[in-house]
């Protein structure tokens, strides 16, 4: 077997060489398909570098179907799906994050939803991109669904050992994640710490909402930002563009 890349990733490294990335995440739960769309087209007019799909609950099927085909039709952003089990999948997708909820206490999330799930990426030809997902304290909606032990907040080293082992695993990216919604992103000094010990790129998420929130995860090390409350909740596409450009700024500098 020949290692290759496929596209998305490739994207994702190519990128990386030169600034920081943004992803928007949008969940089908939360937003109608003509919302989705209008906020792909506004998302790739201001610089966001990929949109991802998925929620804890309720995002399959038909619902999560006409989300992603909106924004395939509004944008020629990579969509890449963020399932919360195998059928958060979606053929219209160009990606998935293959992840692993590597501290849940429940195997479902660890290798079995992926075994679920696995023939039917194959069969809709969608580009896996293999990933340890990690929550952190407070986890929200996602740690309680997940089942997850969320890593303690002053407990860098516990973070840094599971990505490490993440990327031992052959995972190429790993995900802190404070949860949707949460009162405060992932500590600066988890990021750092995690960050000093893997090779992979680092994507953070949960509770990201301002600039200076952006910048510091930004600066302590994370290499792709995720929001999707702040956009989600902006009220008007006018304020959700707002702050779009002011995350934006903070992530790229
Ligand atoms: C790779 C395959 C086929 C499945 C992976 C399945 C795994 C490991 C899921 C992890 C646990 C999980 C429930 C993840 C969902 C992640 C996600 C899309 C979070 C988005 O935010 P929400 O948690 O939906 O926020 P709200 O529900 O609060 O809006
Ligand atoms: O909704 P927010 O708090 O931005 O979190 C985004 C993402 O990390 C959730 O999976
Ligand atoms: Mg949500």
């Amino acid at each position: 077997m020949k290692l290759k890349l496929g596209k998305v990733e490739s994207y994702i490294h190519e990128k990386l060489e030169k600034e920081k990335l943004h992803f928007v995440l949008l969940d089908p739960d939360d937003v109608s398909p003509e919302e989705a769309s209008k906020i792909a087209k506004m998302c790739e007019e201001v610089g966001v570098d990929a949109i991802m799909v998925g929620g804890s609950t309720g995002a399959e099927g038909e619902v999560l179907d006409s989300v992603v085909r909106a924004i395939k039709e509004s944008s020629s952003l990579p969509v890449i799906l963020f399932p919360g089990s195998h059928g958060g999948i979606s053929k219209y997708a160009d990606a998935i994050f293959f992840m692993s909820l590597l501290n849940s206490r429940n195997p479902f999330f660890i290798t079995g939803a992926q075994a679920l799930g696995a023939f039917t990426v194959k069969r809709y030809c969608i580009e896996p991109i293999p990933m340890a997902y990690l929550i952190i304290e407070p986890g929200e909606t996602v740690g309680w669904v997940g089942d997850a032990k969320p890593i303690p907040r002053h407990k860098p080293k516990i973070a840094a050992a599971y990505a490490l082992a993440g990327q031992y695993l052959g995972m190429r990216l790993v995900y802190l994640e404070a949860g949707s919604g949460a009162p405060e992103h992932v500590p600066n000094r988890m990021i750092r710490v995690v960050k000093s010990v893997i090779d992979v790129p680092l994507i953070v998420g949960g509770g990201i909402r301002t600039y200076e929130d952006a910048r510091e995860v930004a600066q302590s090390g994370a290499d792709i930002i995720v929001t999707g409350t702040a956009i989600e909740k902006a009220g008007s596409l006018e304020e959700a563009r707002k702050r779009l450009e002011s995350l934006i700024k903070g992530v790229k500098g």
